[in-house]
Parts: C-alpha cells; sequence; structure tokens
C-alpha cells in the first residue's frame, strides 16, 4: 500500500468518507478539547512525547511474560515521568492536576497498553497529600513526591472489606509515650488488598486505618506510611508486602497486599487537615461535615467520568474506522459487497457509541466545573453542597462507567473476529473500563448512595422545602399523574425527569407501605432496594440527557452550520435511542403513545442515515492518535489486513518454524510412544 515515494497512502474507503464528511473535522476536536488553544497544546504536548524511541516496543506487550510485562512497564513509567519533569514547564508549569493531567494522563495509553505503575501515585497519592494534609504536612510531602523521590500509593480496601469503610480492621493506636501510631493488621481480612503499584513499585503509600486514642476508637483515618527503604527498597520491617496476581486486566499495575505487625509511624504522619491527635493522645476533630476524609475518592469519581468517555471514544474510532474498511456479505444478489458501516445494524451498535462518548465528555467537563465550585466552597468553609455533589458524582461514576463499557464490548462485536485479537486493542480498553465500574465504589452501591439523596429530596418537596439544583425537577413532577408527552428533544429531557420523579415516588410509596406492615425502616429500604437503583439509573440518566443537550447546544452557538447540524443530530439520537431503551418506563410515567413510539423509532432510524456520511469525520474528530489507540483495526490509514499481519508476524510462536513442543509431545503421540 505504498507509492512508489514510500508514502504509505490512506485505504481507499476510508479517503472517500473523508473527502464527503459535510464538516470541518478540526471545528469539533476544538469543541471537545474546550477550544482551539487547548487543542494547540495537546497537540504540541503529543508532539514531545510520542517519540519513536521511547515507543517501539520490539515484541508486542501482550506476548511478554508477567514479569517482564511489569518491568516495561517501569522501564517506561520512568522515561515518561522524566520527560514530563523535563519538558513540561515549556507548557505552563507542572500543572498535573489542571488541564494538561487529562492530555498527560490520555499520552500515557501510548506508553502502556496496559497501565502505568505509577499511576496510584500522581492519581491519588499526590491529590490526597493535596486534599488531607495540613498546610505544614504539604510542605514536607508534596516536593519529594512530585520530585518522584517518595512514590505512594493509597491502600483503603482490605481482603475482607472494599465497600464497607466503617468495616476495615487495620488499626492506627496512639501512643503517647513515644508520639507515635502503631498500625497492625489483627487478621487475614484486615491486609490491604488491590492498591495500584503497592505490590512491588511503591515506598511509600497512604493507609486507610480505625485510629484508636486515649482507649477510644475514633473511626477511619488516612496515615501516611513508609512501606521500603528507600536505597534498598527492602520491606521495612513490621511490613508484610506483595503483589495480588493475574487479573482480568490491570495487569502492569502490580496491585498489591500488605500487612503490619506493630509497625510504628510518628505522629505527625497521620493527615491532620481534617482531625488531629494532640502529643497526649487527645482527638480533635475538625471537619464538621464528617465525611471529609472521602475527599480522594469524590476526585477520583470525577476523573473516572473523564476516563472512561476517553476509552469509549478510542473504541469508536477503531470500530467505526474498520467498519469502513470491512467489506462483507452482499445486500442484493450480485452487488459489490458492501461496507460493513453501512448496515443499518451496525450503525445502531455505533453511532450510539460516538454519541455517548460526546454526551459523557461534556457531562465530564460540566462535572469537573461543578466539582471546583464545591471546593471552592469548601476552602471558604462551606460544606452545603457536599451531600448534593456525592450523589451526582456517584451516580455519574456509576452510569458512566457502566454505560462505557457495555457499549466498548459492543464496539468489540461490531468488529468481528478480529476485535477479538489482542492487537486491536478492544480487549484492553474493556478489560480497563470494565474495572471503573467496581473500582472507587461499586455499581450498585454508588446508586444506592444517590438514591438516599432522592429519597431525603422526595421527603423535602413534600414538606414544601426548597430543592437543590439537580434535583429541583421533583417540585415540577411531585403531583402524580403523568408527564405530558412532546417529541422535542426538551421533551424528551423533561419526560425523562418525569420517569425519574415517578420511580422516586414509587420507592417512597413502596418504602411507607412495608413500614406499615410492621418492617423497620431499614428492612423497608432493603426491600425496595432493585426500585432504589432504577431510580437513581432514571435520575441519572435525565441528568446526562439534560447536561448533553443543554451543553451541546451552548457550545456550538458559534460554529459552522454544518456542525450545528451534526451535533444536534447526535444528541438527538442519544435521546431518541434512551427514549426507545426506556419504552416501558415512558408508557408508565408519560402521555406518549402508540403513534408516537413509532415516530421516535422511525425518527432513530432516520439519524441513522443521516449520521452515516459523517461517521468517518466524528471519530477523526476525536484525534486520537494511533500510538495512544495501539490498534490494527483503528489506525488513521486503515491498512487493517496489513497491520494484522505485521502483527501476527511478531508472535514468538512464529519465531520458529517447528516448535519444540512437537518433538516432546506430537510426535511421540502421533508415533504412539507417549
Ligand atoms: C503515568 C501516569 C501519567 C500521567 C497521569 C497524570 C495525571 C494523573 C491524574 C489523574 C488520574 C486520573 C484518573 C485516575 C484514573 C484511574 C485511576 C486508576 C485506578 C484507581 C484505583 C481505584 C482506587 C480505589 O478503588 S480506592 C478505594 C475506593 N473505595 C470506595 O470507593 C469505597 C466505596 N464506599 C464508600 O464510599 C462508603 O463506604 C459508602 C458511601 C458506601 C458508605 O460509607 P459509610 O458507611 O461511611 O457511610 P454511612 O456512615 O452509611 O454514611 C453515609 C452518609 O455519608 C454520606 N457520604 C458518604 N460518602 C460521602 C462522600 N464521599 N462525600 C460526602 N458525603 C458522603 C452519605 O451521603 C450519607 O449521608 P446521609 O446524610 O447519612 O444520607
Ligand atoms: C482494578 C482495581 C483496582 C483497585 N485499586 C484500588 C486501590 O488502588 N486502592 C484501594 O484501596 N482499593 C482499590 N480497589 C478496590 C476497590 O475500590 C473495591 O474493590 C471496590 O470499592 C468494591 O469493593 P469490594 O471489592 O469490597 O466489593 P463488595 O462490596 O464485596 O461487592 C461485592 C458485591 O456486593 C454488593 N454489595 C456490597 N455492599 C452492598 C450494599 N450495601 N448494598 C447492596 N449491594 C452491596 C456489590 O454491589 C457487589 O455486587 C481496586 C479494585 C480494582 C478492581
Amino acid at each position: 500500500m505504498s507509492d512508489n515515494k514510500g508514502v504509505r497512502r490512506v485505504n481507499e474507503d476510508l479517503a472517500r468518507e473523508r473527502a464527503n464528511c459535510s464538516f470541518d473535522v478540526r471545528e469539533i476536536t476544538f469543541l471537545l478539547d474546550g477550544g482551539e488553544n487547548n487543542t494547540i497544546t495537546r497537540k504540541k504536548i503529543e508532539d514531545f512525547t510520542l517519540t519513536d524511541e521511547l515507543l517501539s516496543d520490539k515484541v508486542p506487550d501482550e506476548c511478554l511474560s508477567p514479569k517482564e510485562k511489569y518491568e516495561n512497564a517501569v522501564r517506561k513509567s520512568c522515561l515518561f515521568g522524566k520527560l514530563v519533569k523535563d519538558k513540561l514547564l515549556e507548557f505552563g508549569g507542572l500543572e498535573t492536576f489542571g488541564p494538561n493531567s487529562f492530555v498527560l494522563r490520555r499520552i500515557a495509553d501510548a506508553f502502556f497498553k496496559e497501565i502505568s505503575p505509577l499511576l496510584l501515585h500522581l492519581g491519588m497519592f499526590v491529590p490526597t497529600i493535596l486534599g488531607q494534609c495540613t498546610a505544614e504536612q504539604q510542605s514536607e510531602w508534596l516536593p519529594r513526591a512530585l520530585s518522584m523521590q517518595v512514590i505512594g500509593t493509597y491502600a483503603q480496601t482490605e481482603l475482607g472489606h472494599g465497600t464497607f469503610i466503617r468495616g476495615l480492621e487495620t488499626t492506627a493506636t496512639y501512643d503517647p509515650e513515644t508520639e507515635e501510631f502503631v498500625l497492625h493488621s489483627p487478621t487475614l481480612s484486615s491486609f490491604k488488598w488491590w492498591a495500584g503499584g503497592l505490590g512491588k513499585t511503591v515506598n511509600h503509600c497512604i493507609v486507610v486505618a480505625q485510629l484508636h486514642t486515649k482507649g477510644q476508637c475514633h473511626g477511619t483515618h488516612p496515615f501516611i506510611v513508609q512501606i521500603r527503604d528507600l536505597e534498598t527498597h527492602q520491606p521495612l520491617p513490621g511490613i508484610k508486602v506483595g503483589e495480588i496476581g493475574p487479573k482480568l486486566g490491570f495487569n502492569t499495575a502490580d496491585n498489591g497486599f500488605l500487612g503490619f505487625d506493630k509497625y510504628r509511624i510518628p505522629r505527625m504522619n497521620m493527615m491532620m487537615k481534617n482531625a488531629q491527635i494532640l502529643k497526649d493522645g487527645t482527638y480533635v476533630k475538625l471537619d464538621r461535615h464528617g465525611k471529609m476524609t472521602y475527599g480522594t475518592m469524590v476526585f477520583i469519581r470525577v476523573m473516572v467520568v473523564n476516563e472512561v468517555a476517553f476509552n469509549l471514544a478510542k473504541a469508536a474510532t477503531i470500530a467505526v474506522r474498520y467498519s469502513a474498511v470491512r467489506r462483507q456479505s452482499e445486500k442484493k444478489p450480485g452487488e459489490p459487497e458492501p461496507q460493513i458501516l453501512d448496515y443499518v445494524t451496525q450503525q445502531h451498535k455505533l453511532f450510539i457509541c460516538i454519541a455517548t462518548a460526546h454526551a459523557l465528555q461534556l457531562t465530564s467537563d460540566w462535572l469537573w466545573r461543578t466539582f471546583s465550585g464545591v471546593v471552592t466552597d469548601i476552602k471558604h468553609g462551606k460544606t452545603d453542597s457536599l451531600p448534593e455533589f456525592h450523589a451526582l458524582s456517584s451516580c455519574l461514576k456509576a452510569i458512566s462507567t457502566s454505560d462505557a463499557a457495555l457499549l466498548i464490548e459492543q464496539c468489540r462485536h461490531s468488529c468481528g473476529g478480529h476485535g477479538y485479537m489482542m492487537s486491536s486493542n478492544l480487549p484492553l480498553i474493556y478489560s480497563f473500563v470494565t474495572a471503573t465500574r467496581t473500582y472507587e465504589g461499586d455499581y450498585t452501591v454508588l446508586l444506592l448512595q444517590t438514591a438516599r439523596f432522592l429519597i431525603k429530596a422526595w421527603e423535602q418537596a413534600e414538606a414544601g422545602k426548597p430543592l437543590t439544583p439537580t434535583v429541583s425537577y421533583l417540585t415540577k413532577y411531585f403531583k402524580d399523574g403523568r408527564v405530558p408527552w412532546d417529541s422535542t428533544s426538551e421533551g424528551i429531557v423533561n419526560a425523562a425527569y418525569g420517569v425519574a420523579a415517578g420511580k422516586i415516588s414509587a420507592c417512597v410509596k413502596s418504602i411507607r407501605n412495608r413500614v406499615k406492615t410492621g418492617l423497620s425502616y431499614e428492612d423497608a429500604w432493603d426491600l425496595t432496594t432493585v426500585q432504589l437503583v432504577a431510580a437513581a439509573e432514571a435520575h441519572c440518566r435525565a441528568v446526562i440527557c439534560d447536561v448533553y443537550r443543554s451543553e451541546a447546544v451552548r457550545l456550538t452557538e458559534k460554529s459552522s452550520p454544518n456542525v450545528r447540524a451534526v451535533m444536534r443530530q447526535l444528541t438527538t439520537l442519544y435521546l431518541h435511542y434512551w427514549a426507545l431503551e426506556r419504552i416501558g418506563d415512558l408508557l408508565r410515567y408519560s402521555a406518549v403513545s402508540e403513534e408516537d413510539v413509532v415516530a421516535l423509532q422511525q425518527k432513530y432510524e432516520e439519524l441513522l442515515a443521516l449520521i452515516r456520511p459523517d461517521a468517518v469525520g466524528l471519530v477523526d474528530a476525536f484525534d486520537i492518535r494511533d500510538e495512544i489507540l495501539n490498534s490494527t483495526l483503528g489506525a488513521y490509514d486503515g491498512r487493517v489486513y496489513e497491520r494484522l499481519m505485521e502483527e501476527a508476524l511478531k508472535s514468538p510462536l512464529n519465531a520458529e518454524p517447528v516448535n519444540r513442543s512437537f518433538h516432546m509431545y506430537l510426535k511421540p503421540l502421533m508415533q504412539g510412544k507417549l
């Protein structure tokens, strides 16, 4: 596929798709990046980080042993870390947690097919120092952490407990004699389990433990703990640490276990922003809200929405480009085989992936802005917005990760057999994203947190009290009765809120009826949890529909007509898709009629046809470089079959014509000598 100057040509079908695209691809890239300047900065950072010298792997990662894979990931993490440290100042400073952190996180995918063993250091250790330490403690730990002298992780989950933080068993008992805490793991189930980088990489970690002082337990608190010698990297006496073994994904993250045998740390290693232990052992609580030590989890939940939006964009790019290149079957006898992207069912599988990637990206940007406001409030001592934000970030984390994982798997299905190849990168993207549904708060558990807030909001609406912004719709839909149906985008969003309100109302009735039969509130709640999860899902879906629609309108106010048109088609597609997915709910809680349902389906199918010519342009607009996509099926030039063969030839099994197992086992079997 090279021309006579050695320049690789783009697959003809892909080239034709791009020539026929109705809009300027860069315009949508700028919208998704949050402005042209951000795109320029991102591209500059990509240009200096994505060099062949750093990225080249002679043997594909997936063909390495677990040990080699880990060592390669550490090597690359160090090269990447140094590059970032040396060069990032040119781009406005080491804003690890500013806008460039998202860019860096994305670029990291070019270095690590799975995950960096240092991700938790930058992603959780440093943010926890920022969020949980006093200014004095920050000045001690932050420079050492940012210069990578101290490398850390976040060890909260134990073998026996992850969800129920109050059930953690590791103890930190204060000893006023020596002004130290004694960390101890009293049982097997109290061993820390899961922390990324803990197995082999880090020398420090944040340990969440039950704080005991003066004979009293004050609940879980975070501590900074050195676990390995800085010179030899040997575990320190009193520390038992190791790696937890192979997993569905995350196999280069050396997730670890950790136990303490009466291990002592200085008093000042307790992270003291929200609570303190005085020298004499007096406990001073500074957190009036009560859950401020859960702050890192909230931060990561916000980051995860962005994370999965990007991963879905990667999967959609791979699947749509491949679907434009791949030809299969025939629509009418004797006709040439069509591109599989021309099958309406394929469009149904894929265009919702593009729309969802947009919906989650815009929702994530909005959530990030809302979070910044909450952080500013907290800095000024105001915690009133925290319950609503906890409910919002919990459900958005749950729904975005669940949707993204399902749709990434759908992208893999849409690529047939080749999607099953590791070299397509779809299996790794899936294994990474499906973990997001569990870590940082399991799907069901987080939706039930949101449901708690929704039930309280309903009770406030009943009492005529004012409601916070994301639940203010409950006042409007408070009265029983069906929501009027209107098939405009605004109408569908209103109906989505109406469904959420109807479901919350049904939960309230169900709990009250059960309590009337003599059950305790807790038992009545427990019996209603299937409905409560569904109500929280409906609430979250309405929020995403609302934010996506209004943000897309706002962002495209000054766009060219063609960009505005295609963005409108995508939002409308998203709203119609979910209206049809939840048609049973709409029939129950809104005035939608049988004719309206037929019209919704017809409009949805029209939208698939309208979007079809722009599908490749839309995924090109995600502007994800080949190095980051890491996919034989999704590269920009569409050289799918050539790349599949090139990668296959790298398999170690192809290094020799005959494998020794032939002589050892097969031949004896064939000759009856085994
Ligand atoms: C090389 C790399 C290159 C570049 C990188 C560059 C930069 C990096 C930058 C960023 C990285 C980006 C992203 C990271 C991406 C990936 C990360 C990768 C890996 C991550 C690993 C995952 C780590 C973990 O999983 S850590 C462990 C997380 N654990 C959990 O989430 C546990 C879940 N459980 C809970 O949250 C709670 O236990 C519970 C909420 C379920 C119950 O708590 P508890 O029992 O204490 O509650 P109750 O007493 O019942 O009280 C409930 C009341 O409390 C309120 N509440 C609860 N939580 C909160 C909260 N967080 N905030 C506010 N309020 C809260 C609740 O509302 C109840 O209130 P009520 O009034 O009583 O109703
Ligand atoms: C890849 C990966 C990386 C991780 N990294 C880290 C890390 O770096 N640091 C760290 O501390 N932890 C980490 N974790 C742990 C992670 O945070 C926990 O696994 C997660 O919070 C879920 O907790 P659990 O494992 O205890 O699940 P469980 O709570 O045991 O959940 C099992 C099932 O029980 C259900 N369930 C539990 N409680 C309730 C309830 N109250 N109501 C209804 N259903 C319930 C759940 O919905 C789920 O279906 C990681 C996990 C993974 C998979």
